[in-house]
C-alpha cells in the first residue's frame, strides 16, 4: 500500500493548514472504485480523466456556480478507510459515492457510511449520496439504494439526499451539486 507515517503526517499538516485558510470543505468518500476521483475531476474540469486507485487523497479547489469549495477525495480501499476519520474536522459537507452496479458490496458500503455518520465531528453535516454508474446495465436505481441504506429511519439531524448519476456520461452530477450547495448555504446562514 505504501502509505508511510511521514506521508500521512504531511497530509495531515497540509490538511490543517488548508482547512484554516478555506471555508467550505467537502469530503468525498465511498468504497474503492465507486467513482470519487472521476466525479471530482468531472466537477473541476468538466472531463473524464483516466484514474488510478487513490492512495491517500486528492485535494482540489472546485468552483461550482457560486460555490467555491475544497474537495478532499479520499482513497476508498479497505486498508486506508481507517484514515478517513483523520479528515473529518471542519467538514462542511460529505459526498458519499456508491457504485450502483456493485450489488455485492452495497451492504459493506452501507456499513462504512453509517460508521462514518456516527462520528461526533460529522454531526449535522449535510450528506449527498451519489449512486454513480447509472449508465451500467443492472445498476440499482437511487430509490432502491436509498431504501437499502435506510437513512430515512435514522438521519433526522442532518440534511441528506440520495441521487443517481453517471460520472462517465456527466449525468445527474449537477442536480446533486445544486442540492448540496443549497444545503451548505442554508446551514451556514
Ligand atoms: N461505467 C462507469 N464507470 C465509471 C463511472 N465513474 C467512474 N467509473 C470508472 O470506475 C473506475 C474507478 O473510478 P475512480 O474514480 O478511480 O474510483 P474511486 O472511487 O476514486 O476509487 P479509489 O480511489 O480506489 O477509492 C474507473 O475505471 C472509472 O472510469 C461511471 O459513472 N460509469
Ligand atoms: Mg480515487
Amino acid at each position: 500500500m505504501g502509505l508511510s507515517v511521514s506521508t500521512l503526517f504531511n497530509s495531515l499538516t497540509s490538511l490543517v493548514r488548508w482547512g484554516k485558510e478555506k471555508d467550505v470543505r467537502i469530503l468525498m468518500l465511498g468504497l474503492d472504485s465507486a467513482g470519487k476521483t472521476t466525479i471530482l475531476y468531472r466537477l473541476q474540469i468538466g472531463e473524464v480523466i483516466a484514474t488510478v486507485p487513490t492512495i491517500g487523497f486528492n485535494a482540489e479547489t472546485v468552483q461550482y456556480k457560486n460555490l467555491k469549495f475544497q474537495a478532499w477525495d479520499l482513497g476508498g480501499q479497505d486498508k486506508i478507510r481507517s484514515y478517513w476519520r483523520c479528515y473529518f474536522e471542519n467538514t462542511s459537507a460529505i459526498i458519499y459515492v456508491i457504485d450502483s452496479a456493485d450489488h455485492n458490496r452495497l451492504t459493506l458500503s452501507r456499513t462504512e457510511l453509517l460508521t462514518m455518520l456516527s462520528e461526533e465531528e460529522l454531526r449535522g453535516v449535510p450528506l449527498l449520496v451519489y449512486c454513480n454508474k447509472q449508465d451500467l446495465e443492472g445498476a440499482l436505481k437511487p430509490e432502491e439504494i436509498s431504501d437499502k441504506l435506510g437513512l430515512a429511519g435514522g438521519e433526522k439531524d442532518r440534511p441528506w439526499s440520495v441521487r443517481g448519476c453517471s460520472a462517465i456520461k456527466g449525468e445527474g452530477l449537477e442536480d446533486g451539486m445544486d442540492w448540496l450547495a443549497n444545503a451548505i448555504q442554508n446551514k451556514s446562514s
